[in-house]
């Protein structure tokens, strides 16, 4: 396991049209990884890289290098390229190409070409003239991107409206998209912005009404889905066709087979009819779907920019623990590795476990005799528990780890983290890994229970303001489980405010609230009561400048009683509010529910 030290050390990181410029003066072989931003430089290829470097000793004329594709327009070809690709460039000239981590390929190329070398140098043999290669057009390239071009084609997007997602219609709408054969790709529940709406529907942007309706559409949540229709793999098939005016076939137990059950030759006929078929549901008003080719390429780049980058990776969600003994004393190191090895931390805690906590998590070692001393080792103080994030998280995170227990790592895997963090005080790895996705989905929601908090987008925020806020609230990790925009009446305003109704502003406090629409959000994520009060900063904007900076208040406060935003103060007093508000408002709209 090779740190990004080490790597750096071995292979000369070139992240610049002039670097490589510079690179291709470089006498003799030089052996490039090409990679892209979002995977990183192939990792399996580095021993074998250190192997030839020491075998063949031949520092003047073995080169390693990395090259990041976006960052250099000479390798603009290998872009978005999903498997590594490993370029042979001799005295400046790319002479050779190999795709793909094939070890054994780019070891026999590096040996013959540096044996060539030895035999230019001694005179034994006359520089062959081998044609400089160019990066791309091999056949399989060429159908690679034309493979690529029509799944993009293939792809639609849909938008629930947020009437269908307030009366809880979006899921059922969701179920008959797939139903017809649909799969969704990628899915979010998102409030839409003004110029979100405007480029989705610019075809009717002329209707005389067209304004009111971006009001609308931009006053709560919608889903926004990718849908594919495509299986590369298998026949067409007519009992798959949905049929718009009869009752759709049985839906699959699951979306990889309705997936698999569909083909690319019956995409178009099958695309045309989904927005009837909904219509023949009676859902047409409540959802819009996009088919247009060029139309999908936009809206994609608008609403998932990351689709591509993330449909070719295998995001995995995992709990890691850092033992007590080593977040007291190296919690630093270890976090930077984190980072380095480009998990998103998600979130993070300290906390002392229980005994039975800390049973379940050492359950691998219950049969060995120093458990009893683990495990008061273990509940001894704070551990500190990760929620990270990571294109194949958990076997990059257990290969970093090693081995259970040191003494197995000291010997053979003196890299893994369990050698590098080992500590006199256990015998065994100082860090915890899931074993399995499922377990870390269960320790995730027992150490990172979900909680909901009440939040209020005041009427005095701009538009503008008001998605600036919304982008904040998604970043900051918060999933928006309700919101609804309302001018809220006195009644309700003591819902929320019921604490300081005998204060002296209070009468100020209706009366801005009374001056437009509130947007009213649920907002849900581990500890949301405290971190949106966290986020949103003190009550008076002014204090917010000097104390936190970046809250929303100090960012878009004006005053105290127009400091932009709104939060519920304690765990109780979220529950109470959404409670008895939202139960307000269903009752509003009795017929939806
Ligand atoms: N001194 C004041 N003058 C004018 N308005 C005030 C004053 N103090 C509070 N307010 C208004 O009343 C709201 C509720 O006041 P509270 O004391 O509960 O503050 P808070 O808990 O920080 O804010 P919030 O409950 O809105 O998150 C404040 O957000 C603010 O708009």
């Amino acid at each position: 396991m090779a740190s990004k030290k080490r790597e750096a050390q071995l292979q000369a990181v070139v992240d610049s049209q002039s670097l490589w410029d510079e690179m291709l003066q470089n006498k003799g072989l030089t052996v490039i990884d090409v990679y892209q931003a979002w995977c990183g430089p192939c990792k399996a290829m580095q021993p074998l890289f250190r192997k030839l470097k020491n075998e063949l000793n031949e520092d003047e004329i073995l080169h390693f290098a990395i090259a990041e594709a976006d960052n250099i327009v000479t390798l603009q070809p290998l872009r978005d390229k999903c498997e590594p690709v490993f370029l042979f460039s001799v005295n400046g000239k790319i002479i050779a190409k190999i795709q793909g981590a094939n070890a054994p390929l780019v070891s026999k190329k590096v040996v013959n070409l540096i044996h060539e070398e030895r035999k230019i140098a001694a005179g034994e043999m006359a520089r062959p003239q081998y044609p400089e290669i160019p990066l791309v057009d091999s056949d399989s390239e060429a159908d690679e991107e034309a493979l690529h071009e029509s799944d993009q084609e293939s792809y639609s997007i849909a938008i629930i409206k947020p009437d269908a997602v307030i009366s809880r219609k979006g899921v059922e709408i969701k179920r008959k998209i797939t139903k017809a054969g649909f799969f969704i790709e990628a899915e979010d529940k998102i409030v839409l912005t003004e110029e979100q709406v405007v480029n989705f529907y610019s075809r009717i942007v002329d209707q005389p009404d067209f304004e009111e309706f971006v009001s609308f559409m931009t006053s709560g949540l919608s889903y926004v889905l990718v849908l594919s229709q495509r299986s590369k793999h298998h026949p067409p098939s007519e009992e798959t066709e949905p049929q718009p005016d009869t009752e759709p076939h049985k839906p699959s137990e699951d979306q990889p087979e309705v997936k698999a059950k569909v083909t690319t030759g019956v995409t178009k006929k099958k695309r045309d009819s989904l927005q009837e078929y909904l219509g023949s549901q009676h859902e047409s008003q409540l959802c819009d779907i996009e088919e247009d080719a060029a139309n999908v390429a936009k809206f994609l780049d608008i609403f998932f920019p990351d689709f591509k980058k993330i449909k070719r990776m295998k995001l995995e969600k995992i709990l890691a623990l850092l033992r007590p003994n080593l977040f007291h004393e190296r919690k630093d190191d270890v976090l930077h590795i984190i980072k380095d090895e480009d998990f998103k931390i998600l979130e993070q805690r300290q906390l002392v476990l229980s005994e039975d906590e800390a049973q379940a998590l050492c359950k691998e070692y219950e049969n060995e005799d120093y458990f009893k001393k683990l495990i008061e080792n273990m509940t001894s103080g704070p551990s500190l528990a990760l929620v990270l994030l990571r294109d194949n998280g958990l076997e990059h995170w257990k290969q970093l780890l090693g081995p259970r227990t040191v003494e197995e790592a000291i010997e053979y895997f003196p890299e893994s983290l369990c050698a590098r963090f080992a500590m006199d005080s256990l015998p065994v790895n100082q860090l915890y890994s899931s074993d399995s996705l499922e377990t870390a989905e269960m320790e995730i929601k027992h150490f990172f229970p979900l909680q909901s908090t009440l939040a209020l987008i005041k009427p005095h925020a701009t538009r503008e303001q008001r998605e600036k806020i919304l982008k904040i609230i998604k970043e900051a990790g918060f999933e928006l489980t309700q919101v609804k925009q309302i001018l809220l009446t006195p009644d309700q305003a003591e819902k929320i405010y019921s604490k300081i109704t005998g204060k002296d502003f209070y009468k100020d406090l209706l009366e801005m609230l009374s001056e437009g629409p509130s947007m009213v959000m649920v907002l849900t994520k581990w500890n949301a009561v405290a971190k949106w009060r966290l986020l949103i900063g003190p009550t008076d904007p002014e204090e917010a400048k000097v104390l936190s900076p970046d809250s929303i208040r100090a960012q878009f406060g004006i005053s105290k009683l127009r400091n932009i935003v709104h939060g519920a103060s304690t765990v109780y007093e979220a529950k109470e509010v959404i409670n008895r508000l939202f139960e307000d408002f269903s009752s509003e709209n009795p017929e939806e529910n």
